[in-house]
Parts: C-alpha cells; structure tokens; sequence
C-alpha cells in the first residue's frame, strides 16, 4: 500500500536571507508624499490580499498619519475562490478594520472595480472640495497600485491607461500629477475626483526571514535578490499544505524541491547543454505560474482574529540594533541589485 505524503509542518528558516528591499526611490517617494499630505484628501493603501497582514508597511502609519485611509485589499483573485473558508477569512479581515470600511478588488472586476469607485465618489461628495478631490495610492511595491489606478479611470472617465504596470516592482519611480477617475457634475456641483500613483515603498527591515520570503514570493522584490529555487521552495512547502496535486501533471507528492524542479525541466523541456535540467529557470517558471494564478488560489498569511493586532505588536519600537541592521542590509541589497542589472 502506497504510504501517504505528509507535507512539511514548518519551513527552515533562511539564516542568510536578505532582509531589506528598501532603496532610494522608496525613501523619496515616501517623502515627497508626506510633503504633499495637505493637498490630499483620502489614502487608498493596497495590500496584497494574500499577504494581507505582510504587506501592511507600518512606514505609512507614521509618514501619513492624519489623513483618512481605505485600505483595499489587492489581487483578490489571486487569494479566493470565493469558497466558505475564503469568505470567513475575509470577515475576520473586515472585523481587523472595523468600524473603518476596507474592499477588496481583482482590477479585471467589475464589480470590485465600481465598488471602489463608487466609495471615492461618495467620500468626494460627503467631503465637498471646490477644488476637487485629491486621493493617494499608496502601497508596497507591485502590490497592483498602478493596475487599479487605471481601472478606476476606465470604469469611471472611459479613458485608456494612465499609469505603466508590470510584473517586477519599481514600475512607478515617481510621483506624477493626478489622474482623473470621476469627472465633476455641473448639476450637482460635484467637483472631479483625482488619483495621485505612487512608487511602492518597501519596509526598512524584515525582522522574520518568512515574510521576507513571502514579499518575495508576491512579486514585491525583484526576482533577482533571492535565489529563484529557494523561492520555489517556500511555493512547494505552501502548495503541499493546500493541494499537493496542483503539480500532478509533473511529479507526485513531494517534499524535496529539486525533484520537482527536474521533473518540470523534462516535462517542459527546459534542459541545457547536453540535456541538463536548467533548474533556476524551472523555479522561475514554477513561480510565474503561481503569480498568475495557475498553481493555486491560496494565501499565505495565517488569517486570525487577533492576527491584525499581533502584528502591530511586534512591530512597536524598531530596536536600534535593528536599524543598524536595516541599514547594512539595505547596502546590500543595493550592491545585489547593481550586480544583477550589471550597473
Ligand atoms: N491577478 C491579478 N493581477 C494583478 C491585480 N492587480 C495588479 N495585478 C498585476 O500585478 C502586477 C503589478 O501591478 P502594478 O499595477 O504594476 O503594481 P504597482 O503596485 O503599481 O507596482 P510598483 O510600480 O512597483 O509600485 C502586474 O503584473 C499586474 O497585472 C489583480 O487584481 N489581480
């Protein structure tokens, strides 16, 4: 009789892992933001719906203190399938905010799309501007800002892309003028509503090595500065505990990366010279599928109903050693990146 697969209960904590994706258009951006606060009305935040208590940057609970946020939950399709379990997930999540209202959205929704939409239109007419009103989208970098920013403009002016988007972070360097989603109403003397894009802003310093793994694995640092295999492992650990036979068309249950990996370089004859597997780009691969939505429909944060809390928490206070350590790491990083893009 075949024995059953038992899936890994925890995953091995990375002790050499970068811990800081922190460079200098984040520390820019989020400077020119602050400066630019009293001309700003709202601040919708984008989290990533599956890392909804990762993704959180406590950098913009100092830097734009004081001004009214929706935080809107991004790549909702990527997390949810609608299922029971999801939408009890999503709950303990709005019980997180509460009172404050929060969305959630997949930008190629409709619904998710005129929901929001709707929100800033109300919030515009409940907070009458004569000069219109101005909103922020801020947010980890790739977490959808961009995406968003032109939904709304198309759902609500019929106007084509104002904003690049892309699969790596650092699409969005600068800070660009506001882009109108709601035109003003000479009737009822409705002002337009205007949204401001933002870069994405990294934290400093990832205390816990897992996070860092799990920003990584979203799309929020480039695929350059964390081994693509290792990566590829943090999926399978998270894969195995949601639904081992999403890779069945390439291997059976396993534990062991590597012969995942070869399996999925002669299925999809990724070989090199001499018919060696190209592993890395296998991992790649393996990662993009999941990115896009092909390799399961999961989350990887622990949604509880104190998680929101707990987090908050730990992050009080960032000890001066960890700012030192900050610091050095985001060299490093920075010195990763320049060797990688060859500059
Ligand atoms: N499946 C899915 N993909 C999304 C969604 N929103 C954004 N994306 C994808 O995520 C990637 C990043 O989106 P962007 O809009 O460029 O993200 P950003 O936050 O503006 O990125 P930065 O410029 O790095 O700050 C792109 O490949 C988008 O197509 C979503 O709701 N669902």
């Amino acid at each position: 009789m075949a024995t059953s697969f038992i899936p890994r209960a925890v995953f091995p904590n990375q002790l050499n892992l970068p811990r800081s994706y922190y460079l200098g258009h984040h520390a820019s951006g989020l400077s020119k933001m602050k400066s630019m606060l009293s001309s700003i009305d709202l601040i919708i935040e984008c989290r990533d719906y599956r890392v909804p208590l990762t993704s959180r940057n406590p950098l913009f609970e100092g830097s734009l203190a004081g001004r009214e946020r929706l935080v809107v939950y991004t790549k909702r399709d990527l997390g949810s399938k609608d299922r029971p379990a999801d939408r009890e997930r999503e709950s303990i999540i709005k019980g997180w905010h509460a009172p404050a209202p929060i969305l959630f959205s997949n930008h190629k929704s409709k619904k998710d799309v005129t929901t929001i939409l709707n929100y800033a239109k109300d919030y515009a007419a409940y907070n009458h501007s004569l000069t219109g009103s101005r909103m922020l989208v801020v947010g980890m970098p790739n977490v959808g800002k961009s995406s968003l920013l032109n939904a709304l403009r198309m759902a609500g002016v019929n106007r084509g892309k104002a904003a690049f988007t892309g699969a790596q972070p650092g699409i969005t360097r600068k800070i660009a003028s506001g882009v109108k989603i709601i035109d003003p109403d000479p009737e009822t003397d409705q002002e337009g509503v205007y949204l401001v894009d933002t870069p994405g802003v990294f934290v400093p310093f990832v205390p816990d090595a897992e996070a860092m793994l799990k920003l990584a694995l979203c799309g929020s640092v480039k695929d350059t500065i964390i081994a693509p295999t290792t990566l590829a492992d943090y999926l399978l650990f998270h894969i195995n505990k949601n639904n081992p036979k999403l890779y069945q068309e390439y291997a059976p249950p396993t534990n062991e990366i590597s012969t995942l990996l070869d399996a999925i370089c002669r299925k999809t004859g990724r070989l090199g010279k001499g018919g060696v597997p190209d592993i890395e780009a296998a991992a790649l691969w393996m990662i993009q599928r999941w990115r896009q939505g092909n390799l399961g429909t999961f989350m990887l944060d622990d949604v509880e109903k104190d998680g929101l809390e707990k987090k908050m928490r730990e992050e009080v206070g960032l000890s001066l050693s960890q700012a030192k350590k900050a610091k050095k790491e985001a060299q490093r990083v920075r010195t990763k990146l320049r060797v990688a893009e060859g500059v």
